[in-house]
């Protein structure tokens, strides 16, 4: 179970995320939506501690991990695997080395420089990667240098990097806004394939409430870092969408077609040709 508990972080006199409280049964998929700027990087990102909250406490099983510090703090990001909009693999390795990456942490004494990386992972690690590729439909790719890769494909050899850690929770932080709508199912269904099968607790920033409702068990909606909503995807209702975007589903969907920005203002994550794609469900 991951709890939070009146979870706040202030950047200067900006309230990015206001005293949320929520509690995560393990093995849970979770959407958390809302406008841009609502606060929902700053939530995960807090939920691994890359950005510190300025009050309140984050449990899992008991462990405080807002106390963590040195290892505990190392340890607790290898738990927790984090999946990014753009992907943030290292472009001239390999797909297969990329993944063993995921086995870093696993290995603190590693040395030599990434081009001899590969050798240095036990056979036995660089035939799980093989393994977490081929599950993820990327055997084939695995000797391919990573930016030969298609969007999807790149993010989904994220998710084999994430799953190498061996995590109980993964945070992927608008892991499909880059991605046109058939790779963002193929990363989707991925999500939810690990979700399932590895019982592994999935929260997961989307735009595209279509792409919650489908693929989550759980929506959380914020708005100005508070959390409008909390519930099964059948209890947001048109009443509760147009409270959460001030506008109707239809509306908020037409105006982030014709201006993007209503979806994604913040430069430090705009992507340029970047799309947010709506899937059918
Ligand atoms: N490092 C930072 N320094 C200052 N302000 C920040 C920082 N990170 C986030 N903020 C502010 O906190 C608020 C919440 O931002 P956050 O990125 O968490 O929202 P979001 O819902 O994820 O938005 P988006 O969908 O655009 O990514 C915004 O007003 C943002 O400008």
């Amino acid at each position: 179970m991951l709890q939070l508990e009146t979870l706040t972080r202030r950047f200067g006199g900006k309230i990015a995320v206001d005293s949320v409280s929520l509690s995560v049964p393990a093995g849970q998929m979770v959407g958390v939506i809302g406008r841009s700027g609502a606060g929902k990087s700053t939530l995960l990102r807090m939920l691994n501690r890359l950005t510190d909250p300025s009050t309140g406490r984050i449990l899992h099983d008991g462990l405080d991990v807002t106390a963590l510090r040195g290892q505990g703090l190392r340890d607790w990001r290898t738990t927790c695997g984090m999946i990014f909009q753009q992907f943030n693999l290292v472009p001239r390795l390999d797909v297969l080395t990329n993944v063993l990456v995921g086995r870093l942490n696993h290995h603190p004494g590693l040395g030599g420089t990434l081009a001899t990386l590969f050798k240095r992972f036990p056979a036995a690690e660089r035939a799980a990667a093989l393994d977490r590729l081929d599950r993820l439909g990327l055997a084939d790719q695995a000797l391919q240098r990573a930016d030969t890769l298609s969007g999807g494909q790149q993010q989904r050899v994220a998710i084999a990097r994430a799953l190498m850690q061996q995590p109980r929770i993964i945070l992927a932080d608008e892991p499909i806004a880059s991605l046109d709508p058939a790779n963002a199912r193929t990363v989707m269904e991925a999500l939810r394939d690990v979700n399932r099968r590895d019982g592994i607790t999935v929260l997961c920033n989307l735009h595209h409430l279509d792409t919650a409702r489908h693929y989550c068990d759980r929506i959380v909606a914020m708005q100005s870092g508070r959390v409008m909503f909390d519930g099964a995807p059948t209890g947001l209702t048109a009443a509760k969408v147009r409270e959460i975007y001030g506008v109707s589903e239809e509306e908020f969907d037409s105006m982030a077609a014709a201006e993007p920005s209503v979806m994604k203002p913040a430069p430090r994550q705009a992507a340029p040709g970047a799309r947010a794609p709506a899937l059918a469900d």
